[in-house]
């Protein structure tokens, strides 16, 4: 059978992310050789901006796909939630693997110092850079001194030891796919300690936990094997999620998130958008079809900007214009 290329960007998570699905295929396709291939992106080279001021929001997925268009490689690893809304002409995102747990995690730097945003100390400083996280905590607790933190999960966790911060606010999915969490509220990284925040509290990212496999369109044999390892509340969730935030326009430098459960009666999507301070967080949700994905994401984004949305969009983009 043949072999495959798979094009990753060179951090631990990404190598790990991109270790699984390789695992994956060879399981699902005995015969089948995949090679993993390193490609660094800008994304990873300017580690010291912080990622809302660099803007692009397709920073760490330029490079691969360049790649991927060129057949350099055949196929390449993304977690969704760092994806344009828009896919360039001639790729595809193939298969949206199985999602693993999309709640932010609470990491405290050592027991004693809280175990959700409630609990955290006055004036505790937490690192985050996303926009949508400092909305939210800023909405919470508007004492607490929010600084950037740029780098990979390791490296957020070496400044969060070392006292740079007293909380980290990270995805748990990259903690659990690093090994690094079992899933347990209380459980320990070295001397700090992991706590979930619920959706109800921290709306997750836009398709976080969700892991992205892209293939070039007209590539039919690579695309075929990709598809077995589509999951179709997976791929449901992530085009809900992504449809929204593309009808919102929004990007890292917008405060928006999203989350699509599927219950008994359809697909549940609970969508927010945030003022920069917080002061103002606009939410709305509606349940429909999961075959209508895209048309929920949507009617969904409608409400949040009927809804007060709108005037907040406008206003950040004046904002942001005017800090460049
Ligand atoms: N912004 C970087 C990024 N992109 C994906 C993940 C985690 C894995 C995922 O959400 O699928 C992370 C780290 C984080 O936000 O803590």
């Amino acid at each position: 059978m043949a072999r495959l290329l798979l094009g990753t960007r060179g951090s631990a998570l990404a190598r790990v992310q991109s270790v699984w699905v390789a695992d994956a295929l060879r399981t699902a396709f005995p015969s089948l050789e995949v090679e993993l291939r390193i490609i660094s992106t800008t994304g990873d080279r300017v580690l010291d901006v912080a990622l809302s001021a660099v803007g692009d929001k397709g920073l760490f997925v330029k490079e691969l796909e360049h790649a991927l268009l060129a057949s350099e490689v055949d196929l390449c690893v993304h977690s969704a939630k760092d994806m344009p809304t828009a896919t360039p002409d001639g790729l595809v995102l193939a298969a949206f693997p199985v999602r693993v747990d999309p709640r932010d995690v609470l990491v405290v730097r050592q027991a004693g110092l809280g175990t959700d945003l409630a609990t955290l100390p006055a004036g505790a400083r937490v690192g985050t850079s996303s926009l949508r996280r400092t909305s939210q905590v800023r909405h919470h607790r508007p004492d607490l001194q929010l600084t950037d933190v740029r780098g990979n999960v390791d490296t957020r966790l070496r400044k969060l030891a070392s006292g740079q911060y007293d909380a980290l606010i990270l995805a748990a999915a990259g903690l659990r796919r690093l090994g690094l969490w079992d899933g347990t509220p209380g459980a320990q990284i070295g001397e700090a300690v992991v706590y979930p925040l619920e959706p109800s509290v921290m709306l997750p990212a836009v398709a976080q936990g969700i892991l992205a496999i892209e293939t070039r369109a007209d590539d039919e044999a690579t695309r075929t094997l990709v598809e077995s390892l589509d999951d179709p509340a997976a791929r449901a969730a992530a085009l809900a999620e992504r449809a929204l935030l593309r009808r919102l326009e929004g990007g890292c430098q917008i405060p928006v998130a999203a989350h699509a459960v599927m219950t008994d009666t359809g697909m549940h999507l609970r969508g927010m958008v945030g003022t920069l301070d917080g002061s103002t967080l606009v939410f709305a949700e509606q349940t429909g079809d999961p075959a209508q994905a895209e048309a929920l994401g949507v009617a969904v984004a409608e409400e949040l900007l009927a809804r007060g949305g709108d005037a907040i969009l406008t206003a950040i983009r004046h904002q942001l214009e005017a800090r460049r």
